[in-house]
């Protein structure tokens, strides 16, 4: 499954603990991330994660354009909703993508505790059952 991995600056240290506590079930994973949380996920556990452009500079974008393929599975996007972001549009555009698409999103870390739970439980399998159905057609 593909899996994207999002931060706002104030969340990093968060999202960090998160993929350090989850990598064994994150590693049998491909995941995708804007540039920096990219870089300190690989750094903090030494996964592979397909880093896109930084946050600000389009890396919402890029995702979302992903999801508007329908080729991301699950989104763990831990926005932080006290302090003013310069790419809001970028952030909606996002949400909103994934709710169009209907894509199991987190946005704080307790959410991103169950998607985790469920993933290890193989509660998302429908969604390979999708690309499945897909490649039939
Ligand atoms: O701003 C972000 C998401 O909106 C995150 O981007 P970075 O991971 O590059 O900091």
């Amino acid at each position: 499954m593909k899996i994207a991995l999002i931060a706002h600056d104030k969340k990093k240290p968060e999202m960090v603990n998160f993929t350090i506590a989850y990598k064994s079930l994150l590693k049998k994973h491909e995941l995708y991330a804007t540039g920096t949380t990219g870089l300190k996920v690989m750094e903090a556990t030494g996964l592979t994660v397909h880093r896109f452009q930084s946050g600000p500079l389009g890396g919402d974008q890029q995702i979302g354009a992903m999801i508007a393929a329908n080729q991301m599975d699950l989104v763990v996007f831990l926005r932080d909703p006290l302090t003013a972001q310069p790419h809001e549009p970028d952030v909606n555009a996002l949400l909103r993508l994934s709710d169009v698409y209907r894509i199991p999103l987190a946005t704080n870390l307790a959410s991103a505790e169950i998607l985790m739970y469920a993933l290890m439980h193989g509660e998302l399998h429908w969604r390979e059952l999708l690309h499945q159905n897909k490649e039939n057609k």
